[in-house]
């Protein structure tokens, strides 16, 4: 019998998640030590706007932000009204080559690191780099297409979903309660659409999943007895029509795949698919506005950069994006373990 998806854990889950999610974290500042100088560069030319950053180090837009957010997240460099970077002085003191207190050796012996030498094709190609777990060199996209990788790489995302689906369900409740059907874009194993259906009795879902991911949500559905209310259609997000009738969309944990614009489309495409007043819910880790943190999410980008396509956003950043489609873009909450969700209604 599978565990009833309404019993919430009693514990939190937070640090365990953090362990794995800064994994990448610490070859991103090797790499901006060791193999950019970044800091000895900002201490002599600095502030510096993001854009001579770009061209000084021949490096790309995305894991760039992704670097200099970490870099102030950790409090090493600072950023002024006008975007121009600088040194703290934890930065000047510990990262500068010429510093007494340079902390370069520590992080050398990171440079024989792949994820840090992936960090660096990162920086300099603006594509992902190979995902840990895959030793053919192809990216976790590709990756996704294999039936055992996709097997694997769905049991991560499902085990924590449990917990994360419960406390989403929760904080929704009074955004759901007129509601009638989800459409889960990308729903994974189905783990969201489940804690949702199961917290929310009135409620219908639609898994929206590639093959061969759409057969393990079709097993993972019935496992949980919820066929009745909860189906599957395959398909390609980005190519394919999405399934009719939905009044919420979900995209949890999916947008952060993605670079701006592929993450355009798909907010493009909800703005299709929901009817004047339904509700889009973006679920996954945010980055705050002001980019200056939280640490934990700075640090889980690292890791996204490195493997997808994507990086963890602002609420600011999608806001931005969906406001000129037609929606209302509601506030941010948080939920658990540095995730949480914001909202906007289509007009
Ligand atoms: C990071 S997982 C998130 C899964 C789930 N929503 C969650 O929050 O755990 C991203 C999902 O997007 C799916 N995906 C990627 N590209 C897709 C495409 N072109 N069409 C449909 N689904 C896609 C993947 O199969 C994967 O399950």
């Amino acid at each position: 019998m599978p565990h009833p998806l309404s019993q919430a854990p009693t514990t939190a889950p937070t640090l365990l998640l953090r362990y794995r999610d800064r994994q990448y974290a610490a070859d991103l500042i090797a790499a901006a030590v060791l193999e950019l100088d970044l800091f000895t560069w900002l201490d002599q030319n600095g502030p510096a706007s993001t854009d001579q950053i770009l061209d000084q180090f021949s490096i790309f837009d995305r894991p760039t932000d992704v670097m200099l957010t970490l870099c102030r997240s950790m409090e090493l460099i600072a950023t002024d009204d006008q975007g121009l970077h600088c040194l703290t002085t934890t930065g000047r003191e510990h990262l500068v080559s010429s510093s007494p207190w340079f902390l370069g050796p520590y992080y050398q012996p990171l440079a024989k690191s792949s994820i840090m030498k992936d960090h660096l094709k990162v920086l300099r190609s603006g594509k992902p780099g190979n995902w840990q777990a895959n030793d053919d060199g192809s990216d976790w996209h590709a990756s996704m297409l294999d039936p055992e990788f996709a097997r694997g790489f769905t049991d991560m995302m499902n085990c924590r979903g449990l917990s994360f689906g419960q406390a989403l369900a929760k904080s929704l409740t009074s955004e759901l309660a007129d509601r009638h059907h989800v459409l889960d874009v990308g729903g994974g194993s189905g783990i969201y659409s489940t804690t949702i259906a199961a917290a929310h009795d009135h409620l219908k879902a639609t898994v929206f999943e590639q093959p061969p991911v759409d057969k393990i949500v079709t097993e993972e559905i019935a496992r949980h007895g919820l066929q009745d209310r909860v189906d599957v259609v395959s398909g390609d997000m980005f190519n394919d029509a999405w399934p009719q009738a939905p009044d919420v969309v979900l995209l949890s944990n999916v947008l952060h795949d993605w670079d701006f614009p592929e993450v355009e489309m798909l907010l493009r495409k909800t703005a299709d698919a929901l009817p004047s007043g339904g509700l889009v819910v973006i679920h996954e880790a945010f980055i705050r506005d002001d980019k200056t943190g939280p640490l934990p999410v700075a640090e889980y980008s690292a890791l996204l950069a490195n493997i997808t396509q994507g990086k963890c956003y602002s609420a600011k950043e999608y806001g931005d994006l969906m406001a000129p489609m037609g929606f209302t873009v509601g506030d941010y909450h948080d939920t658990i373990a540095d995730r949480g969700y914001m909202t906007a209604i289509k007009n």
